[in-house]
Order: C-alpha cells, then sequence, then structure tokens
C-alpha cells in the first residue's frame, strides 16, 4: 500500500516510511491511496477472532511492508491480556437495559485509551529501526494522556528517546505525576507555556524544519501518525462484533473528541465496511466540532479562547485530525484540502453548508453533541446511581451525548476513554467519594517530578532538544 499526503503531494513510501515520518514534508497528514473495503462475506469471517489476529486482519491490508509472519509476532506481543487486565482486551459492557453499551479501552499501563495504539507503536518503532539501524526522537504534544501512554510505551527503548510538550499548568494532578514522575535517561517532559493546540503546533513548526527533521530524526506518536489512527480502528470492530448482532444490523458509536482522532478511526473501519450508522462527536465547552457538524462552519479558536475544562484532555480547539476527514469530503483533493487548511491556519472559518461538500459531510454518519461542567457532573452521578458504574468526565461527555442521539433499537456504544482515577477531582465533585486507584499508581503525587518550563518559542524548544541530544552522545 502507498500513502499520500493530504496536502496532495506525491508518494511518500509505504507503512513503515509514514510511521517514522510523523508528518508529511509539506505539512499534510498521511492517507493510503486507497481504503480497502472488507465484504460482509470477509466481516463475518473476522466475527470470532482474538483481538490480536483481528488487528492483524484489519491492519495488513495497510501495512505490506512488513512480512505477515512479523506483523502477527508484533501484534500478539502488544495485545496481551496482562497488559490490558482483560481475556478480551477491549471488553464491551452494557449499561443496563439503556442499549447504551461501554467499550472499555482504559484498563492498559496509563489508564487511558491511547494505550491501545501507543502499545503497538512502541513495538513496531523498535522492530522497524532494528531493521533499519536507525534511531528516532519523537516529539509529542498531549493534553494530558497521549504523554504517559507513549512515555510508558517507549521507556528504555534504546533506540528512541521522547521529548513530551504540555500546556502547563493544564493537566490533572495525577496526568502531571504519571509524565513528570519518570526518571528515565530516554524521556524528556517540557512543560510549555500556552495551551495544547500551542504544543501541537509548535511539534508541526519542527517537523516543517527540514533539515532539523532530518538532522535530528524527528518522529511522531500523536494521531497526525497514520499508525495511531489505524490501530484505534481495531477496537470498533472488536466493539462490533461483541454486540452479537445479526450480519449487516448497524450499531451507533459515540467519541468524546478533541484532536478528532479516536473518532476518524471510527469513520475508517467505516469506510472499511463496518456497519456503523451513526457516529456522534461529543465536545466539551470547546464545542469547534460540534459547531461544524451543526452549521457547517469549521473556525479553530485560538489560544487564548480554549476553555480550561473538567475534561482537560479535550481541551483543543484545532482538530489535527479534520484535515484526514476533508481530504476524504473533498474526494481526495489535496490541492482543495491544503486550501482550505491554511486558511484554518490563518484562523479563517472554512464554511461548507450550501456547496456540494456539505452533502458529502451529512452522508459520512457524523453527528455531535457538547456537554458543561455540569453535565458532566449530572452525567457521572447518574450512571454511577443507575447503572452502578463510574466513569471519568470525558466518557460522561460522550455518555450524556450519546443518550441524545439513541435510536430505537441500535445499540449506541460509548467509548470509554479515560478511568475515572485520572480526574479524581472532578468524580468526588460528582459523587462523593474517590475513585479507586490501581495500586502500582498509590501516591505518585508524592514522587520526585522531573520536568521543565519551556515559553512557546520553537528557537527555544529546537534549542533544548538539540542541546539533550548533544550530551547523550
Ligand atoms: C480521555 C480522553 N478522551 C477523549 C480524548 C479526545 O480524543 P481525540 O483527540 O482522539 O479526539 C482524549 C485526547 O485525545 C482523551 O485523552
Ligand atoms: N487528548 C490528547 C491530545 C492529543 O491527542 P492525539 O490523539 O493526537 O495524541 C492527550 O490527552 O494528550
Amino acid at each position: 500500500m502507498k500513502y499520500v499526503s493530504t496536502r496532495g503531494t506525491g508518494d511518500l513510501g509505504r507503512f513503515s516510511d509514514v510511521l517514522l515520518m510523523g508528518l508529511a514534508p509539506d505539512g499534510g497528514l498521511a492517507m493510503p491511496e486507497r481504503i480497502p473495503t472488507f465484504t460482509a462475506a470477509e466481516l463475518e469471517g473476522l466475527r470470532q477472532l482474538k483481538y490480536a489476529d483481528l488487528a492483524f486482519a484489519v491492519m495488513r491490508p495497510f501495512i505490506d511492508d512488513i512480512p505477515e509472519e512479523d506483523l502477527k509476532r508484533l501484534l500478539k506481543d502488544t495485545y496481551r491480556p496482562d497488559v490490558f487486565h482483560s481475556q478480551d482486551i477491549t471488553p464491551v459492557t452494557p449499561l443496563g437495559n439503556s442499549g447504551l453499551y461501554l467499550l472499555e479501552l482504559s484498563n492498559g499501563p496509563s489508564l487511558a485509551f491511547k494505550d491501545m495504539a501507543m502499545q503497538f507503536l512502541g513495538q513496531v518503532f523498535e522492530y522497524v529501526l532494528e531493521h533499519r539501524d536507525e534511531r528516532l526522537n519523537i516529539l509529542g504534544a498531549t493534553s494530558g494522556d497521549t504523554g504517559s501512554a507513549a512515555e510508558y510505551a517507549m521507556l528504555g527503548k534504546p533506540r528512541v528517546n521522547v521529548f513530551m510538550l504540555s500546556p502547563h499548568g493544564r493537566m490533572s494532578a495525577f496526568q502531571q505525576a504519571q509524565m513528570f514522575s519518570l526518571n528515565e535517561p530516554n524521556i524528556f517532559n517540557i512543560a510549555v507555556e500556552g495551551v495544547f493546540d500551542d504544543c501541537q503546533d509548535l511539534v508541526k513548526e519542527v517537523n516543517a524544519d527540514a533539515e532539523f527533521k532530518a538532522r535530528y530524526d524527528i518522529g511522531a506518536v500523536n494521531s497526525i501518525n497514520w499508525a495511531r489512527v489505524l490501530a484505534q480502528a481495531v477496537y470498533y470492530f472488536k466493539a462490533y462484533f461483541a454486540l452479537g448482532l445479526p450480519a449487516g444490523a448497524e450499531a451507533d458509536f459515540c467519541v468524546p473528541s478533541g484532536n478528532f482522532g479516536n473518532v476518524f478511526a471510527g469513520y475508517l473501519a467505516r469506510k472499511m465496511g463496518l456497519p456503523i450508522g451513526q457516529l456522534v462527536v461529543a465536545s466539551n465547552e470547546n464545542d469547534v466540532l460540534y459547531e461544524f457538524f451543526s452549521t457547517g462552519a469549521y473556525h479553530v479558536r485560538p489560544g487564548e479562547r480554549v476553555a480550561k475544562t473538567s475534561s482537560p484532555s479535550m481541551d483543543i480547539g484545532k482538530a489535527s485530525n479534520f484535515e484526514r476527514y476533508l481530504y476524504l469530503i473533498a474526494g481526495e483533493n489535496g490541492e482543495q484540502t491544503g486550501a482550505w487548511w491554511r486558511a484554518v491556519g490563518r484562523g479563517e472559518p472554512v464554511s461548507l453548508s450550501g456547496t456540494p461538500h456539505w452533502d458529502g459531510v451529512k452522508a459520512s454518519g457524523f453527528v455531535a453533541g457538547r456537554s458543561t461542567h455540569a453535565d458532566r457532573l449530572q452525567t457521572i452521578r447518574q450512571t454511577d446511581q443507575q447503572f452502578g458504574r463510574l466513569i471519568d468526565p470525558h466518557t460522561a461527555d460522550g455518555v450524556l451525548v450519546a443518550q441524545q442521539f439513541q435510536r430505537p433499537g441500535v445499540p449506541m456504544v460509548c467509548l470509554e476513554t479515560a478511568l475515572p482515577a485520572k480526574f479524581e477531582e472532578t468524580v468526588q465533585e460528582a459523587v462523593q467519594r474517590q475513585p479507586d486507584r490501581p495500586e502500582r499508581f498509590r501516591d505518585i503525587e508524592k514522587a520526585d517530578r522531573h520536568s521543565i518550563v519551556l515559553p512557546n518559542d520553537v528557537q527555544a524548544l529546537k534549542t533544548y532538544i538539540r542541546e539533550q541530544l548533544e550530551k547523550k552522545v
């Protein structure tokens, strides 16, 4: 399978090339040159597969440059019950008889859905780097969960360093402790004076400097990396089959959204032929995506207008993966996508309503809703009382919005994107008790911190990366 950029410039190579490349040289995101589909009969053949075998079946058409046996082994080594604390890896639990289901994605090492793809990235980076005898310096941006998932997945990997940018003072106490308590020679935590979008822009700016990128082997672990999105598509298949529906019957999915990577993975599964009806995008107060699906206008929020909320991992004003969605809506026209995304970058609204593209949006299955702090507390409380299930604030955004779009007789699967232990303060406010916390995280907030604070300045960041890497040689 060949990959191309959403901005339209030629051939980016094959899976391993885009894995290490992260962002395309023209600033766009990698996309496969076509999206393979399963026939109804082929889908039936996947129904009973265990997670690692299903992951192979879904991902193999996109990864044809790693020998079959090696890819199978990497996936078996990744999706292990002892790592994800479940035989099913991603169990699906009904919420009473409500027609709502929780897709549990957060039982892995860092207690958030990011582990699902990040654990695979840890394995496949090591494999490809060893084969090429190369090294990679990952530059990432986190609003709280990508950071710890990436750092746990890359711990002790001799060929990989992680430079992780986070918005200074905006993550939960637990999230900060997860990252900053690590004192490892290949992990560098950098708190940036800004919001998540500033961190993500810094990542893109560093990637745009071709000379720096090549000289310092810069790579990516955010969902701008195609491998993240691809690995996330697998659990939509797993959840669909777990529902035990008759062949071809539809299921809906509701996804708490920020950077649009998780729900885009659902869209990929839908385009591959999985019978997903609605893809429900749940926003928090930073409701740019809600605004787009309701009005047709995509208008990003500048940093100073990104609200600090109680679902902080979704405090995102500019969703990177929305570029991939626009590319598909534009009929894979890179020139059009580039023009739209440049306008987005200038802070201009991109409005599709009243254009032929809006019909494509309407046909794509997306609908959206939003949530506030009060909604979130009420939903956590209600889900606890009614179903005996404690959920985190992001999942609560999803459960609230999911209820608004339920259809009679169609199951609605809500993605559990983090465990409540990561957001004790808000959960305590909702239900007046502390969520359970796995023993390995007991007293994590008391550990020494290892991080630095940098201004929102690309030169300062490059200098820091250069100095750290030069110290290592
Ligand atoms: C707990 C949690 N929920 C939801 C999201 C939003 O997911 P996405 O950025 O893929 O839209 C994130 C961050 O990505 C998250 O950490
Ligand atoms: N919400 C994320 C931010 C980035 O998302 P990603 O899926 O693009 O890595 C976080 O918690 O860090």
